[in-house]
């Protein structure tokens, strides 16, 4: 698969949520909506009511990562309002494999995400269950931070995993991606990068996310995943 870009709206204007995603619309592929809520997270955001008003605004389907303590409540209820894609914490899910499930009978990719320190060995079972595995490249909760190379191993072996199964999971890198990070991630076997201050920051983000998007095909086509 052509590598996708997914700009967070994390870094975006919260007050013009809507223009600040038609900023994006014509080079991004998706729009990744970041779901906090002050217990998963030490931080808060926005929750399915902005969801649902953003989806009448987006020409891009939305990915949306929630980062809150009760997934499993949550996370049907964002794919019957219609995101493309919903990914919930494997840290924070008590019934991942009924939520997955519960995720695509609504029609949304369903998608399971890592922290940082969390393992991906013991998910290996899941990999049938899921369309995307998300891995944090920073401690979730804020945008901007440095990124964590220490993950990138972890990228490496999900890849494998996935390639050994032969399934078509993506893998998505989320923190810290930017112009100098996203061709290693890419190298390592990511193919969906998350990318706020990069774009947000960026005086044209629609430029930004052209350049992030072709800096990481020239990597996947040299990697050997
Ligand atoms: O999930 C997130 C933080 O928990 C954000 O998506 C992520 O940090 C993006 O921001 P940046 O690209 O600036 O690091």
């Amino acid at each position: 698969m052509a590598p996708q870009i997914a700009p967070s709206i994390l870094s975006a204007d919260f007050a013009r949520l809507a223009e600040d995603v038609a900023l994006i619309s014509g080079t991004a592929d998706w729009v990744h909506v970041d779901v906090m809520d002050n217990h998963f997270v030490p931080n808060l955001t926005l929750g399915l009511p902005v969801v649902e008003a953003l989806l009448k605004h987006s020409a891009l389907p939305l990915d949306c990562h929630l980062m809150i303590e009760d997934p499993d409540r949550w996370a049907p209820q964002y794919a019957e309002a219609g995101a493309g894609s919903v990914t919930i914490h494997a840290e924070a899910a008590k019934a991942p494999i009924r939520t997955l499930r519960a995720i695509r009978s609504a029609g949304a990719r369903a998608g399971l995400g890592v922290n940082p320190a969390t393992p991906v060995e013991g998910f290996e079972d899941l990999l049938g269950e899921i369309d995307m595995l998300l891995l944090m490249t920073v401690e979730p909760g804020f945008g901007g931070q440095k990124f964590l190379d220490v993950v990138l191993p972890k990228v490496r072996r999900a890849r494998d995993m996935i390639k050994g199964r032969d399934l078509p999971v993506w893998v998505q890198v989320d923190g810290g991606v930017s112009a100098e990070t996203i061709e290693r991630c890419a190298d390592a076997g990511a193919d969906v990068f998350v990318a706020g201050s990069a774009v947000y920051g960026a005086d044209d983000p629609a430029d930004a996310v052209r350049r992030l998007k072709a800096q990481a095909a020239k990597a996947t086509a040299a990697a050997s995943w």
